[in-house]
């Protein structure tokens, strides 16, 4: 009887999925029991993990995607934020950075992850968490230092994408997760989505890699380079040891956001968007100090924004991790396909035609290689004009795709529907 039921279940009409929200979400805190040894060759600890879940976790926990986010995102990736910052507020950037990376209190991939979307509630338990050396909750520079009493700053070890795939491991280990049905992320979280595949093979399932690479290119590393040294050289900087004085290397960060902002960007949009338009129409008011055209006032207003919701050295070491990482140098002796060797995940490897910073170019260097491994992989570069940033903006041609690749979800043994009939 039970298994006609089933079967009628099966035959009635597909639910109709209308994309929705995730509803009121809370970030939650997590202490690691154990320390984490890094790759720097110290070991960190105590350790907290900042994160977020959407969706119901299967009886056989089989259904876990980890979402993991770029160089300034955090754990609220999905719904609206639901209360004020608890446990973050420890390290000074919490409160008043509230409205997280993508404003108004929406995670910054609320587009990507809810039920009907991308990363499909009714069907997957999807969980963020803030990245190590984060400063969004997760242990990062301006976390005490239990040495000192005092915050890390620059004392903080310098740490990979290695590391803090292992802390995700970590974390997920004292939640009882031991498989997850697919890692995803854009740019460094693609990064860290790919480190996943090649550090536990034997833990996921498939891999959603979007506007990423397996080594970033000279000129992406050199961007890098200028954005911290812009940091760096801000006399409030301070050597890293800014917290408490009253003084945080703002200009310096605004600096680097600035031209952070223009690598995510493609030169046609920027254009497009902008042109050489002036920000006040009348005329040129002969001006050094002030913004005299529209995109010098936009950029200005990104800088601005940016400096009151992020800690200029979780920038340095997340800039950092993100310029060292390299899957070749780091598992395969120079070689990328030996450093893929070991992948068993399906991999499905999104890239925008307009993203000169992660070109399509690497995306298919990965696909190469893995196909010529024989492995399952499917590459597909959307056509999209905006640039790098495409993987916050272009939600409607990328969502299909990543549906497609994660099974529709009709005959998914947990969906909403099937679970409760
Ligand atoms: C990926 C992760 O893991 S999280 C990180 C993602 N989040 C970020 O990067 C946050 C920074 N924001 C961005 O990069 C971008 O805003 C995106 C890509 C997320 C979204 O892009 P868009 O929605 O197109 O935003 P856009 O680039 O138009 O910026 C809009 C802002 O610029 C302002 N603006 C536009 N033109 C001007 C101008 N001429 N002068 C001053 N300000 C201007 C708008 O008022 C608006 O301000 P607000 O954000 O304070 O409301
Ligand atoms: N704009 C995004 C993309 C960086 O890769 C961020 O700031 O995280």
């Amino acid at each position: 009887m039970a298994h006609c039921l089933a079967i009628l279940a099966h035959m009635a009409s597909p639910p109709t999925l209308v994309p929705g929200s995730v509803g009121s979400v809370e970030t939650r805190y997590l202490d690691l029991p154990a320390p984490i040894r890094l790759d720097c060759g110290r070991e960190l600890h105590p350790v907290r993990v900042a994160y977020e879940t959407y969706g119901e976790l299967s009886p056989e926990r089989d259904n876990v995607i980890l979402v993991c986010h770029a160089l300034s995102g955090d754990a609220h990736a999905a719904g609206h934020s639901a209360e004020p910052p608890a446990e973050s507020t420890r390290d000074g950037f919490g409160a008043e950075r509230r409205d997280g990376a993508a404003g108004k209190g929406l995670g910054w991939w609320d587009g990507m992850i809810g039920p009907g979307k991308a990363f499909d509630t009714d069907r997957f338990f999807v969980i963020s968490t803030n990245l190590l050396g984060g400063c969004r909750g997760t242990t990062g520079p301006s976390s005490i230092d239990p040495a000192t009493g005092q915050p890390y700053g620059s004392d903080f070890p310098v740490v990979t994408v290695s590391d803090m795939v292992r802390t995700q491991r970590a974390f997920l280990d004292v939640l009882g997760i031991d498989r997850l049905a697919a890692v995803a992320g854009g740019s460094l979280g693609g990064m860290q989505a790919l480190e996943w595949a090649v550090l536990f093979p034997d833990l996921v399932d498939a891999v959603v890699v979007i506007a990423s690479t397996h080594a970033l290119h000279t000129q992406g590393v050199a961007w890098n380079a200028i954005a911290r040294n812009a940091i760096m050289g801000d006399p409030a900087w301070q050597n890293g040891h800014y917290y408490g004085t009253g003084r945080t290397p703002d200009a310096g960060m605004g600096v680097a956001r600035m031209v952070g902002h223009v690598t995510y960007l493609s030169a046609p949009a920027l254009t497009e968007r902008f042109g050489r338009r002036l920000q006040f129409a009348d005329d040129i008011r002969y001006t050094l100090r002030e913004p005299e055209f529209e995109i010098e006032s936009y950029l200005r207003h990104q800088a601005g924004s940016f400096v009151k919701r992020f800690d200029a050295n979780t920038y340095l070491y997340t800039s950092r991790a993100l310029t060292y990482f390299d899957l070749a140098r780091q598992h395969g002796d120079g070689s990328l396909a030996r450093a893929l060797e070991g992948v068993s995940a399906r991999t499905l490897l999104i890239a925008f035609s307009s993203d000169w910073l992660y070109p399509p170019s690497a995306s298919e260097q990965i696909e190469q290689a893995l196909r010529a491994l024989g492995k399952p992989v499917e590459f597909e570069v959307i056509d999209a004009p905006y640039g790098h940033d495409c993987f916050l903006l272009e939600e409607a041609q990328q969502i299909p795709i990543i549906r497609r690749f994660l099974g529709d979800g009709e005959t998914n043994p947990h969906s909403r529907e099937e679970r409760s009939s």
